[in-house]
């Protein structure tokens, strides 16, 4: 049996996103912004994509959202074009992000540092979270843009965007988050967070990979990352791919509707409670950041004694697909960054798994996943020249 448990890292295109992908390759093929009917033909699904994507979010319209190639590209842009307009063209010097934000984020901030500009990275609570007053407290007069992400990728973790929001309203300064995980996962709306940019990806919602999408809130200025063309009213130029347009857009439209999230939060939330509960029932593993307030699909556990990468082989033998954590830092076998950022010993920040399911998984999925992670637990830890576990009187060893 092949089961995927590895959403946040991307997810299966929906069927039914497939099939209104499909015409757009060799039937309305058109360049959108040629004049004839070859080109024109493309409006109309462009346009009702556009609508699935603002709607999706509670923008006002379908200005604010610029089609990018993914959310690495969309973070760029926001980044970037607020240290154009803000630092290099205004009188700020100063962003505030978080220690766990996506290397997307991070990245894009230590360039910013090596042209001279100040960063926080405020650091997380216990329990895994950005807390709210960590961020007034770090506003300065010269605070360009706070960047705080809507879920952490690899614990789930939801973190304050409201009450961030709020903060940076009545501070007057710009607010992005990073909702990469929390589309399709969770409610969200841009005008209740009060935001002034976000950044989002489609195949995190099985959309399809190269399309994602950046909202900016009308009337807020930000300077294009890519110059050379009229498209999104030349806020970011170059021929958009109209077929994952289209698909991002219809996957907005089933993964934001009131029935898709409700699912999320039961099915997708009890499958994942089911196999998490499993795994704590073996001695010495714990929930990364713990259990509360986490997108529904989502665990990073901790097994001692089992060195992530291991279990991850073992998995993938029985048809498992899980990860270690971001999947853009898995080809390294450094600690897990989310991990040590909650202060936690090297070697527990090596032992740490993910599990990301989906609407697609089944609980006979799920069934067959905890008697191979059991028995890999086993394996693994019998043959691990470090671990000895002394079971407690009432507890049976393994
Ligand atoms: C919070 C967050 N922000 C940005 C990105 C980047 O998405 P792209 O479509 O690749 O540009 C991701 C993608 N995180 C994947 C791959 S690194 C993971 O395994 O966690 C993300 O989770």
């Amino acid at each position: 049996m092949e089961v995927y448990l590895d959403n946040n890292a991307t997810t299966m295109v929906d069927p039914l996103v497939f099939e209104q992908m499909k015409p757009f390759f060799c039937e309305t093929y058109g360049n959108p912004n040629s004049l004839h009917r070859f080109g024109a033909g493309t409006h109309p699904k462009m346009m009702e994509a556009l609508d699935y994507l603002y709607t999706g979010i509670n923008a006002d319209d379908e200005d604010d959202i610029i089609i990018t190639s993914n959310a690495t590209e969309s973070i760029n842009t926001v980044i970037k074009g607020v240290w154009v307009d803000e630092i290099l063209n205004g009188d700020k010097n100063h962003i505030v992000t978080s220690e766990v934000e996506h290397p997307a984020v991070t990245a894009a901030c230590r360039f910013l540092e090596s042209q001279g500009v100040s960063i926080t990275y405020l650091p997380v609570n216990e329990n895994g979270v950005i807390e709210a007053n960590t961020v007034r407290d770090s506003i300065k007069e010269d605070t360009a843009l706070v960047s705080i992400m809507w879920a952490n990728n690899e614990t789930g973790k939801l973190f304050p965007i409201e009450e961030i929001g709020q903060i940076c309203k009545e501070a007057n300064v710009l607010f992005h988050s990073d909702a990469t995980q929390a589309i399709g996962k969770v409610p969200v709306d841009v005008q209740k967070a009060n935001l002034d940019f976000m950044s989002f990806s489609a195949h995190k919602f099985h959309g399809p990979k190269g399309v994602g999408g950046t909202y900016i809130k009308k009337g807020v200025k930000l300077t294009p990352l890519l110059h050379g063309g009229e498209q999104m009213g030349g806020k970011r130029a170059g021929t958009v791919d109209v077929a994952s347009m289209v698909g991002m857009g219809y996957a907005m439209h089933l993964a934001t509707n009131e029935m898709a999230l409700a699912y999320e939060d039961n099915h997708v939330r009890k499958l994942r409670d089911r196999l998490e509960s499993a795994i704590l029932e073996l001695p010495e593993t714990l929930v990364i950041g713990g259990t509360e307030n986490r997108t529904p699909n989502t665990t990073l556990i901790s097994i001692r004694g089992v060195e992530g990468e291991s279990m991850l082989w073992d998995l993938n033998q029985k048809g498992i697909g899980a990860s270690t954590g971001s999947a853009c830092a898995s080809e390294d076998l450094e600690a897990n960054p989310v991990m040590n950022a909650f202060g936690s010993d090297s070697e527990l920040a090596h032992t740490g798994v993910r599990f990301s399911l989906s609407r697609f998984n089944t609980q006979e999925q799920i069934d067959y996943a905890i008697e191979v992670i059991v028995n890999a637990v086993k394996r693994l830890r019998n043959l691990s020249s470090s671990y000895a576990y002394a079971p407690k009187s009432h507890e049976s060893g393994l």
